[in-house]
């Protein structure tokens, strides 16, 4: 079992399992009894031991299904009473001869006394559910026919604080594999077990949160393409962080020109430069109508027009204050001729140019990305925000075409997108994240990242994409280290950066 960092597409997966297969490696005999094992280590937390515990089996017309009746049929010959509900009149012949050679039982969906719910019934008595109805051949658009409706109503049981524990196989089934949508029933898992490597579903937002604790066993797969989506994990920030040679100075440190706060919201004037300061960008410039309250807050702050190396622009600003308006425009006039990286945010995403590269990186929610769409794409990008929340990679993709810009799209899963295909999906951020200046301090934080590898990022168009997700991965551990489990305010959460980012390079996080 390794962590999840790396997804790949069914198209990927199938095309690294073909040659295996073709060579006779057993690799559903490899997945089901790994998935046994699973199975069995829940029960044995869940009941104390093995035998004499219940288990249901749901199996599908495919592979999926395979894997579940062998993995069920291990689990019955370790004294487990299983009942596999078959949701097709045809399942995977000799892993079904498995099962019921084993001693399980079975129930043919839609064909019971009772309908579905008398099926649902025994599904939701078990101790454990294994969902084997749809692995990498699910279509999307949610589980079909009665298998979708027994889905439905296990659902609400759970909702209800009821029902059994569920194992998925591969992936919970109903989500769309290679998109993460979740457009109709879904079955919930508490813990998918996931055969090569991850699928983007168990990645990116809103599927990911179907899945529950991710185990991937690795069958040996040959992926050696290039992942369709990525989850930094911390060990990954020491690689991105631009950790100061012994040489260093400030201006090799990178200067950061900041474009945020209006006498309306001089708050995130603060936060920015409180955030690019903490995470030690050389220095700051801070170009705007508040400064004198910023150089109170963050002495280190200078004033004034003058060399920068990136820049962060738009967070409290309203594209209707001209002074701020000239200085963005301004300030995108670098950007656009001499390749300064930039963030750009909330009132400045206004202000974009018509193209950009991928060494601006655009910060907006779902509702932002929404407007940037509809006002830069034809008739079939105007989408509402629900949209976006719906299919944020799509969107974001969408969003990258239409600008030239690296996305990151901020959610309760950030999901960033880069030239080339690069794809990530982090969700360090607790919900106590979702406040008020928590993306001022990102839009530093990345700033300042920006600023000291702007060298890096001329050469390497796909690394503005890795730092963003790095800012991702800092910014949600800064919120959890500023108040674990509890309520967090933006200001802690700059406040947590240094201590943050010395526990990320030293491996203590
Ligand atoms: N990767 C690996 O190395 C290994 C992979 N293995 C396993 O194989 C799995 C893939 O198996 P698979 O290709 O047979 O597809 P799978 O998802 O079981 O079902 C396809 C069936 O579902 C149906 N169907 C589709 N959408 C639907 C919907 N919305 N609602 C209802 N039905 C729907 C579809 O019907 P159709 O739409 O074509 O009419 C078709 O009949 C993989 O996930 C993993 O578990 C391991 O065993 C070994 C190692
Ligand atoms: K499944």
């Amino acid at each position: 079992m390794s962590p999840v960092l790396l997804s790949w597409t069914s198209a990927q997966v199938r095309a690294a399992e073909e040659p295996l297969l073709a060579s006779g490696v057993p690799l559903m005999e490899r997945a089901s009894f790994a998935l046994a094992g699973v199975a069995a280590r829940e029960l044995r937390a869940l009941r104390g031991r093995v035998a004499g515990s219940r288990v249901a089996v749901l199996v599908g017309a495919g592979n999926n299904g395979g894997d579940a009746l062998f993995a069920g049929a291990l689990l019955a010959g370790r004294g487990v009473r299983v009942d596999a509900v078959l949701a097709a009149e045809r399942v995977h012949e000799s892993g079904l001869a498995a099962l019921v050679r084993a001693g399980g039982r079975t129930v043919l969906l839609g064909a019971e006394p009772g309908g579905v719910g008398a099926v649902a019934d025994v599904v939701g008595d078990a101790d454990l559910v294994v969902d084997g109805l749809l692995g990498i051949g699910a279509r999307g658009g949610g589980v079909r026919g009665a298998a979708g409706e027994l889905v439905t109503l296990l659902g609400e049981r759970r909702a209800g604080g009821g029902g059994p524990f569920v194992v998925a196989v591969d992936l919970p089934s109903g989500v769309g594999v290679d998109d993460g949508t979740r457009a109709g029933p879904v079955l919930d898992a508490d813990v998918t077990v996931t055969f090569g490597g991850a699928k983007p579903a168990l990645l990116l937002p809103p599927a990911a949160a179907a899945a529950g604790r991710v185990e991937v066993v690795d069958l040996g797969l040959p992926l050696d393409a290039q992942p369709a989506v990525v989850r930094l994990e911390p060990a990954d920030v020491a690689g991105l962080w631009p950790v100061p040679p012994p040489d260093a100075h400030k201006y090799t440190r990178g200067v950061l020109g900041v474009v945020a706060g209006t006498r309306a919201y001089p708050g995130a004037a603060v936060l920015v430069t409180t955030a690019a300061v903490l995470a030690g960008v050389g220095m700051v410039r801070y170009l705007g109508d508040v400064a004198d309250l910023v150089v109170a807050r963050r002495p280190e702050v200078v004033t004034g027009t003058g060399r920068v190396q990136a820049w962060t622009l738009g967070p409290g600003v309203s594209p209707e204050d001209a002074a701020q308006r000239r200085r963005v425009e301004h300030a995108f006039d670098g950007i656009v001729h001499r390749g300064e990286p930039a963030v750009v945010d909330a009132g400045a995403l206004d202000l974009l140019p018509a193209h950009v590269g991928p060494h601006v990186v655009l910060t907006p929610h779902a509702g932002e990305l929404a407007r940037l769409l509809g006002e830069r794409g034809g008739r079939d990008d105007r989408v509402p925000r629900e949209a976006v929340e719906a299919e944020p990679l799509r969107w974001a993709r969408r969003a990258h075409e239409l600008t030239g810009a690296t996305v990151l799209l901020k959610g309760a899963v950030t999901v960033v997108v880069g030239p080339h295909g690069v794809a990530y999906a982090q969700a360090e951020a607790p919900p106590w994240l979702a406040t008020a200046g928590a993306g001022d301090v990102l839009a530093g934080l990345l700033g300042a990242m920006l600023a000291a590898r702007d060298a890096d990022v001329h050469d390497d168009p796909t690394l503005p994409a890795a730092l963003a997700a790095g800012a991702a991965l800092v910014h949600g551990h800064a919120a959890d280290r500023a108040n674990p489990g509890g309520p967090v305010a933006a200001r802690a959460v700059a406040q947590a950066l240094p201590a943050t980012v010395a526990a990320l390079l030293a491996g203590r996080s």
